[in-house]
């Protein structure tokens, strides 16, 4: 069974009619490739599927995480559940330490998991005094992640996390997420395909509002004339 599944999911805001009717599941183990042009609606739909859309959106359709409907429920519920969120703007605490960073998403009565950060991401350990702020692109995305990974996950929405980075640091971050999905799947948002060949097993690519394709992801990313007519791209580019 999928870990989640959207229905039929239908979004509307300011007028604009950004989903109309996204269906597709996303894999209880590895990567699925969230994918599509600039402003299709990648980020709506992860935030549709967390509650975080803005209050005037109007939002239809089917949500379902491990079977169960969360359609509607409150994000902070769908966080302790299990829906671990990493945006892309990475939402650090710049004026914060980053073990200040890390103790923020301590939940009372938890056990958060300090060593499994910490064997991720053995700078964040090394780096505990530092201000967030000063920390590169790439160490605060790392933090960002490692922040949700100290409670317990059923499924990761991953949102554009080498987005701005070197390519050096690209190749670390997706080392670390490559190293991330062994244990928890997840559902990412990646405009660099060659971060989407080397993680992700499946994919989907939303055009026009609509889902235009669901399948392996290397299948997508062989084939250049559909990758072309679907991300605007050829093989190996960026989106
Ligand atoms: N709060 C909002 N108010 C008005 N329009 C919005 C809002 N949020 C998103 N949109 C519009 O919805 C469309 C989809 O945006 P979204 O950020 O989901 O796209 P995306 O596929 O994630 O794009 P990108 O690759 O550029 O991040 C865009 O046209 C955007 O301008």
């Amino acid at each position: 069974m999928n870990i989640l599944e959207i229905g039929d999911l239908s979004v509307r805001i300011a007028g604009s009619h950004i989903l109309q009717g996204v269906t597709f599941g996303v894999a209880p183990h590895g990567v699925t490739a969230l994918l599509g042009r600039n402003g299709v609606g990648k980020t709506t739909t992860l935030k549709a599927v967390l509650g975080l859309l803005p209050p005037k959106a109007e939002l239809a359709g089917d949500v379902r995480l491990a079977g169960a409907p969360i359609t509607r429920q409150p994000t902070h519920r769908l966080v302790r559940d299990g829906l671990g969120y990493v945006p892309e703007d990475r939402g650090v605490f710049g004026g914060l330490t980053v073990a200040e960073n890390l103790r923020l998403a301590e939940r009372p009565g938890g056990d958060p998991d300090y060593n499994r950060v910490y064997g991720l991401f053995p700078e964040l350990h090394r780096r505990g005094r530092q201000r967030a702020g000063t920390l590169s692109g790439g160490q605060q995305q790392m933090l960002a992640i490692g922040r949700v990974l100290l409670n317990p996950n059923r499924l990761l929405l991953i949102d554009e996390p080498t987005k701005g980075l070197a390519p050096k640091v690209v190749s670390e971050v997706a080392a670390a997420l490559h190293a991330v999905a062994q244990v928890v799947p997840m559902l990412l948002v990646e405009q660099n395909l060659a971060v989407v060949r080397r993680l992700a097993q499946d994919a989907v690519v939303i055009a026009n509002g609509r889902v235009a394709y669901t399948g392996r992801a290397n299948d997508l990313l062989d084939y250049t004339e559909k990758t072309k007519a679907l991300l605007g791209v050829g093989k190996g580019e960026h989106a």
